[in-house]
C-alpha cells in the first residue's frame, strides 16, 4: 500500500518575517495550492510553522502574460491561505533560493502579481545582503485606524499592496497599539480588499521603528512592503522626499525582527534592503 506522498520544503526568513518555500516548477506538483493546505504547512504547531509560503513556479506555467518579463513567478500566499499582490521580506528570500539553488544569477527578475521587482545580491554566505527593486510607491491619501478606544490618522501607501502607516507615541504592547492580536479596525471604503497595518515611531533623522498588523498573518516580526510604506509616510510627513530634496533618501527602519533600510529614488523607486536567510530544508507530508 502507498504511503503518504511527500514534497520537498525550505524554510527561510528575512528580519524573522519567515516562509515556507514550495518548489513547483511547472505548478502540477501543488495545483492550486488551496487555502487550507497552506493554513497547515503554515501551522506553529501542527506544522512547519510560518508567516507565509511561497511558491517557486515558472513564470511560464502560472502567468504566461507576465513570462516575457521573468523566468520565475512569486505566489505568495498568507499564513491564513489568502492571496497577496507582493512581499518584501518574501521576494529577497525567494532570489536567495533561485540562486543557491543554481535556477538563477544576480540580478533575479522576479514576476509577481504586483509586476516585476528584481533583486540584487551584495556579498556571499551568511552575510549577504539583498536590495529589492520594488518599483514606485503610491500614496492615496489619510484614513484612520482604530484599537479599542485609540484612534490614529493613517497613510494609505501601496507598495503593490495596500498599507496605513499609522504614527504613534510608542509601540509598547502594553500601551495603547497593545498585542495586535485582532486586525485593528480600518475604513473598508478605503481597503476592501483588507490592509497591512504600520505602527511607526521615530527614533532619530532619517530613522523609524515600527510594528505591524499584516492582512492574513497577524503581528509579524517584519514586513518588507510594510517598511517601504512607513519609509514613504515618514519621509512625507518630514517633507523630505527625493521630489523635494533632489537626491536619493534612505532610512533606517527597525522591526522585532531586525532592521532594514529602504531608498526612495529620485526616479521614484523604492530599493528594500535587508538579508535573506535559509534555515532548513526537508519533507513534508502536509
Ligand atoms: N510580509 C510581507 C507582506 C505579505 C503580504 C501581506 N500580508 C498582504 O496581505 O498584503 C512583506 O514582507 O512585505
Amino acid at each position: 500500500m502507498a504511503g503518504p506522498t511527500s514534497y520537498p520544503f525550505l524554510k527561510g526568513h528575512g528580519t524573522e518575517n519567515d516562509f515556507v518555500v514550495l518548489l513547483d516548477p511547472d505548478g502540477t506538483v501543488h495545483g492550486d495550492l488551496a487555502p487550507e493546505r497552506v493554513r497547515a504547512l503554515c501551522d506553529r504547531r501542527a506544522g512547519i510553522g510560518a508567516d507565509g509560503v511561497l511558491r517557486v513556479v515558472r513564470t511560464i506555467a502560472y502567468a504566461p502574460e507576465q513570462a516575457g518579463e521573468a523566468e520565475w513567478f512569486m505566489d505568495y500566499r498568507n499564513a491564513d491561505g489568502s492571496v497577496s499582490e507582493m512581499c518584501g521580506n518574501g521576494v529577497r528570500v525567494f532570489a536567495r533560493f533561485l540562486l543557491e539553488a543554481g535556477l538563477a544569477t544576480s540580478p533575479v527578475p522576479i514576476a509577481t502579481r504586483a509586476g516585476l521587482k528584481t533583486v540584487t545580491v551584495d556579498g556571499t554566505g551568511p552575510m549577504a545582503v539583498f536590495t529589492a527593486d520594488m518599483g514606485q510607491p503610491k500614496v492615496l491619501g489619510a484614513s484612520q485606524v482604530t484599537i479599542e478606544h485609540h484612534f490614529w490618522q493613517a497613510t494609505h501607501v501601496d507598495m503593490g499592496n495596500p498599507h496605513a502607516v499609522a504614527f504613534v507615541d510608542d509601540l509598547d504592547p502594553h500601551g495603547p497599539v497593545g498585542p495586535l492580536v485582532d486586525p485593528p479596525v480600518h475604513d473598508e471604503d478605503e481597503y476592501p480588499d483588507g490592509v497591512n497595518v504600520e505602527f511607526v515611531v521615530t527614533r532619530g533623522e532619517r530613522h523609524v521603528a515600527m510594528r505591524v498588523h499584516e492582512r492574513g498573518s497577524g503581528e509579524t516580526r517584519s514586513c518588507g512592503t510594510g517598511a517601504c510604506a512607513a519609509m514613504v509616510a515618514a519621509a512625507e510627513a518630514a517633507a523630505d522626499t527625493p521630489a523635494i530634496t533632489g537626491q536619493d533618501v534612505t532610512y533606517r527602519v527597525d522591526v522585532p525582527g531586525g532592521v532594514l533600510a529602504v531608498t526612495w529614488t529620485t526616479d521614484d523607486r523604492v530599493l528594500l534592503t535587508g538579508p535573506a536567510v535559509l534555515v532548513a530544508e526537508g519533507e513534508t507530508q502536509l
